[in-house]
């Protein structure tokens, strides 16, 4: 065996959405801040290629790599690498991300509570674990401050006419449709059309709407299509079922913690949630992230909330990514019978 790279990797997924975490054999990526070491590796793109392109990835997996942190508070950084994105947050990452930190030993556990505070290349959240026989069971995550952007905006899709959206931020760009009218249950079944639909309206925001974060210029496109279900009033709070379409064509197969985010901002805006009520949003495998509204803020003169997400994560393995020298395929390969729903 002969390599020139040895990529030490941890492999989680967070309800059912692989987070997997890079230990190991990555130099830190130039740049001041984590913001700006996240865009290198986004233009870079190499190792990006390397961990998510075939023969090593797949267009189901989200690689996150970690990072000394730059702020003095931060215990650890990650930078999130999606199949198309290299976003500011993510939910189902970050709770990965605390999982592998804390069941792995690479930061310690507290029992039964363990607060660390993680650097995403968004900004810091704090992140509060319930920890029972060194196992980090259950991960609170304050997300990044989050707010609805524009309310019932109409969309012009070819072959579906104008849809009415709203759009929202919750540490990433959603355009959010009502599932119900569209026809969907959010049953597993749909997941390949709601995979082709959802990129459909997400490209189509895109170019008739636009998004622009009001404090972070560099991040100007809608990343997701959210699918919201129907909220029921229950006696443990909100419950509704969420689908994300995300780029180039696969379904979360976690709640989304940014969605849930985004949705929790667009509930508040209307009037339908308040801080300190819960929404638990449903997968499209049956998996639950909760959220809660824990208070208001502004971001670029725009009301905001500060949100709280939660979920679990389990580890799934090891492994260390290799590269022999005479391999034609340094940074793999993507083809359109995986990679983009049709
Ligand atoms: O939970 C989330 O927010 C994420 N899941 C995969 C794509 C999103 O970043």
């Amino acid at each position: 065996m002969r390599s020139v790279k040895a990529i030490h990797v941890i492999s989680a997924h967070a309800e059912g959405e692989v987070g997997d975490v890079i230990i190991g054999g990555v130099a830190a990526p130039p740049g001041e801040t984590i913001w700006e070491q996240s865009r290198w590796i986004a233009r870079d793109q190499s190792l990006r290629n390397f961990v998510l392109n075939e023969p090593r990835g797949g267009v189901f997996r989200h690689v996150n790599l970690l990072v000394p942190p730059k702020h003095p508070e931060a215990d650890a950084a990650f930078i999130i690498m999606e199949p198309e994105d290299t976003p500011p947050m993510s939910g189902s990452n970050s709770i990965c991300v605390a999982t592998v930190l804390l069941d792995s030993g690479i930061l310690p556990m507290k029992e039964p509570v363990t607060e660390i505070t993680l650097e995403a290349p968004g900004g810091l959240v704090r992140v509060r674990a319930e920890c029972r026989n060194g196992k980090a069971e259950r991960i609170f995550v304050e997300n990044l401050p989050s707010f609805a952007e524009r309310l019932d905006a109409k969309v012009e899709v070819d072959g579906l006419g104008t849809l009415t959206v709203d759009t929202a931020y919750g540490g990433d760009s959603f355009v959010i449709v009502d599932a119900a009218a569209m026809g969907f249950g959010l049953t597993p079944d749909e997941a390949h059309d709601i995979a082709r639909l959802g990129v459909r309206i997400t490209n189509a925001a895109n170019a008739q709407l636009g998004f622009h974060h009001p404090e972070n210029g560099d991040w100007r496109h809608f990343s997701f299509c959210l699918f919201a279900g129907p909220v029921q009033r229950t006696a443990d709070g909100l419950r509704a079922g969420a689908a994300v379409a995300i780029q180039p064509g696969k379904v979360d197969r976690s709640p989304t913690g940014t969605a849930l985010s985004a949705r929790m901002a667009v509930l508040k805006a209307r009037g339908e949630m308040e801080a300190g009520e819960q929404l638990t949003a449903v997968s499209m495998i049956g998996s639950t992230f909760t959220g809660r509204i824990l208070g208001a803020t502004k971001v670029g003169g725009r009301p905001a909330i500060l949100p709280e997400i939660s979920g679990r994560a389990w580890i799934t393995g090891i492994h260390q990514h290799l590269l022999d020298p005479s391999d034609p395929w340094p940074e793999g390969y993507r083809l359109t019978d995986t990679w983009g729903a049709r």
